[in-house]
């Protein structure tokens, strides 16, 4: 099994990094003339995987908006995964996990374990309870050619005060993060599998993170777009760290509703690619 680190490399080199979240907003449901339930949520995110054919080669679905359904929004959950995964897009499951070690296996064998209903290429996981405690994740992910993304620098400004903090080491503690997730890069030849969560909307010295040392760490980067930060920014923001960022655009795509995702996706990749 092809690691995931080459695998988001190839895609992004078929399709570009732009990857386009998968939300259904009670809001955009409204938007688009859908109902508030499972089905309204199946609609939007099956409309917007045809938009993306062709556009983007990765897409993540936020599970907490499928999630508001109960079981009626995971067995929805299930089928956009499938179905995107089917047709060929790298799938991101933005779940944001993580527990002491044995409960955070459980996380993993859920989204990355293959031939689990849920299975995707990759996840988002929490490392308040420390790294080591997603290593069972890790280890999984490593198993099966699937990736996992840390949070560590989020987009959102209540986040700051936690994740800028000085830790015992001297370091903020996403600078800390960053440097802890890179080492378990430091054998791939290109991307590894383990990558980081850095919002985009400030640039990451501020958060303290070294980005020289993410050379080989792939950086999922929330916060362009609807939460202001401009893909044109991306140099700025990520420095010399830039060329390892893979954007992602949500609503920013998804307000343009059915008839217009094509045109903002198009939009996107031209303000990334200029
Ligand atoms: O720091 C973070 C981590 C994750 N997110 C997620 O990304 C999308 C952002 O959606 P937009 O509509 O483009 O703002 C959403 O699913 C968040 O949960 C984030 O924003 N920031």
């Amino acid at each position: 099994m092809m690691p995931f680190g080459e695998r988001l490399q190839s895609v992004v080199d078929a399709h570009g990094r732009l990857c386009l979240g998968l939300d259904p907003h009670a809001s955009l449901l409204e938007q688009w003339g859908l109902a508030d339930d499972a089905q309204g949520a199946r609609s939007l995110a099956m409309t917007a995987i045809d938009a993306a054919h062709g556009r983007v080669g990765i897409v993540k679905p936020q599970a907490a908006f499928f999630e508001r359904f109960g079981a009626a929004g995971y067995a929805v959950l299930e089928e956009v995964i499938r179905t995107a995964r089917d047709a060929g897009f790298l799938v991101i499951a933005d779940v944001k996990r993580g527990d002491i070690g044995s409960t955070a296996a459980a996380y993993g064998e859920a989204w990355l374990a293959p031939g689990s209903p849920l299975e995707s290429d990759a996840m988002t996981a929490v490392a308040y309870q420390g790294l080591g405690s997603l290593d069972p994740v890790i280890d999984l992910a490593h198993q099966h050619g699937k990736g996992v993304f840390v949070l560590t620098a989020t987009s959102n400004p209540e986040g700051r005060g936690v994740q800028q903090s000085v830790s015992g080491s001297g370091r903020s503690v996403a600078g800390q993060l960053a440097r802890d997730v890179a080492v378990r890069n430091a054998s791939a030849r290109g991307w590894g599998s383990i990558g980081v969560v850095i919002g985009a909307t400030e640039p990451i010295t501020a958060s303290g993170i070294d980005p020289v040392l993410l050379q080989h760490t792939p950086v999922l980067g929330p916060g362009f777009g609807y939460q202001g930060s401009r893909l044109g920014d991306l140099a700025s923001v990520y420095g010399v760290a830039a060329g390892s960022v893979i954007p992602t655009v949500t609503r920013s795509v998804l307000s343009a509703g059915p008839d217009g995702l094509a045109a903002a996706l198009d939009a996107h990749r031209a303000e990334l690619a200029a």
